[in-house]
């Protein structure tokens, strides 16, 4: 199966999606369905998705023909003119639609996390080919979901706000590796909102050909995080091999099989020796028992946050005022008793460095920094706001990235993957 690619000029595609997801809804859906097209004309669509172009383009006509269904031309909208006043005053002007008695109903918090519009199963992009952890993260976060192996992260951004995919499941830490910097790049890049997070213990094995001994293996091949959580085992387990940085764990296993690789070994989980008719060398090779990794459920609407269970708020702001505005950043939290779980700072791309000269003693360089903080608070709680409205007075730059339900499930370090 292969993955999806990116589009071939990505970088004008992304200017242009990132206007259509700052809308609640596309209001001209065939708009959206025809940027896809001419977008993604060339695009190898993973098997099980869309196996063709044309395909492809029957998925979009359906999809238009819903969005079009629902806009309803005025002609048809017989009775709302028929009213001829409320309250004296003339409602001709008013463009009603006439109101089923019958089917009127509330908004209830369903209908305002839409279902896929396409009224399948929800499709959730990942990164990866199908063994990846991601896959099983996408399968943890939406059960019985069609998971979309992408070739990079950003394909997956983009496959959401393309309307490709309903939602993304990307990583964001892990408890050895630590954090997935490109990850939190991406999530300022692209107008997506964090609406949950689901967090995968991460079993890794160590697989080759059928056949093949340790003693034979020269080269071990990985993502550089599954790589990074075993560095100590592989070393214990005496292997004279070099190791190297391949796109995703699952991605190396079906590498090795495909070009029948019988000096390489790859690290990856079960699921991924089995697809790929490989045999596992050593189980569990994760240095810690407890390895997990945090991922992201990403969609083009937040979700209405809620105060009957723990939630979680992941924000990023900017200041330009030095390490004493971070401090006072950081107690707008602490004074209101909201527990930080994270905060991860990264290089502000477009003002790198900041000169100063306080002391007239020459000129210093500052770095600037983008930080990122994950908070135990739903926004709908008023010390989260009262918080964030204090923040916003120190930082030059401020964005919810979302306001979440926390994933409670109970911690099984041996769950594997
Ligand atoms: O390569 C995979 O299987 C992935 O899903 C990626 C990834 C990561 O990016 O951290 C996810 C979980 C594991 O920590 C190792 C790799």
């Amino acid at each position: 199966m292969q993955a999806l690619s990116p589009p071939p000029s990505s970088s004008s595609l992304s200017s242009s999606i990132v206007g259509t997801s700052r809308r609640r809804r596309p209001p001209t859906g065939p708009l959206v369905v025809h940027c896809i097209h001419r977008s993604y004309d060339s695009v190898n669509f993973p098997a099980g998705v869309v196996s063709s172009r044309s395909d492809w383009q029957s998925s979009c006509a359906i999809l238009s023909s819903k969005v079009v269904g629902q806009e309803q031309p005025p002609e048809s909208r017989s009775g709302a003119d028929s009213i001829a006043s409320v309250n004296g005053h003339k409602t001709i002007d008013l463009d009603l639609v006439p109101i089923d008695k019958a089917a009127a109903k509330p908004l209830t918090i369903t209908d305002l996390a839409p279902a896929p519009m396409h009224g399948s199963q929800l499709r959730v992009a990942y990164q990866g080919v199908p063994g990846a952890y991601s896959e099983a993260a996408a399968g943890k976060a939406y059960p019985k979901c069609e998971a979309i192996p992408c070739d990079q992260f950003e394909v997956a951004f983009q496959a959401v706000e393309l309307w490709i995919a309903d939602r993304a499941v990307l990583p964001v830490e892990n408890s050895l590796g630590g954090s997935i910097h490109r990850n939190y790049d991406l999530l300022l890049r692209h107008r997506l909102h964090i609406v949950g997070e689901v967090q995968l213990p991460v079993h890794h094995c160590l697989m080759a050909l059928p056949g093949v001994r340790k003693e034979y293996i020269t080269r071990v091949i990985s993502h550089p995080q599954a790589l990074a959580q075993c560095e100590h085992t592989l070393t214990k387990l005496g292997l004279q091999a070099a190791r190297e940085a391949v796109d995703d764990t699952a991605g190396a296993a079906e590498y090795i099989a495909a070009n029948n690789l019988r000096d390489t070994a790859a690290i990856a989980s079960a699921r991924a020796a089995e697809l790929y008719g490989m045999q596992i060398l050593a189980d569990g090779i994760q240095d810690d028992c407890g390895n997990v990794t945090r991922f992201v459920m990403l969609a083009r609407e937040p979700i209405i946050p809620r105060t009957d269970r723990p939630f979680k708020t992941s924000i990023v702001f900017a200041h330009d005022k030095g390490t004493s505005v971070l401090f006072k950043v950081l107690s707008a939290f602490a004074f209101r008793n909201i527990n930080l779980t994270k905060i991860e700072s990264r290089p502000h791309r477009n003002r790198p460095i900041r000169l100063v000269d306080d002391a007239n003693v020459g000129t210093a360089k500052h770095f600037e920094y983008l930080f990122y903080v994950d908070f135990e608070a739903s926004m709908a709680e008023v010390r989260a706001q009262n918080a964030l409205a204090e923040v916003q007075e120190f930082a030059s730059f401020l964005r919810v990235l979302g306001s979440y339900p926390m994933d409670m499930t109970p911690w099984s370090p041996s769950g594997g993957d």
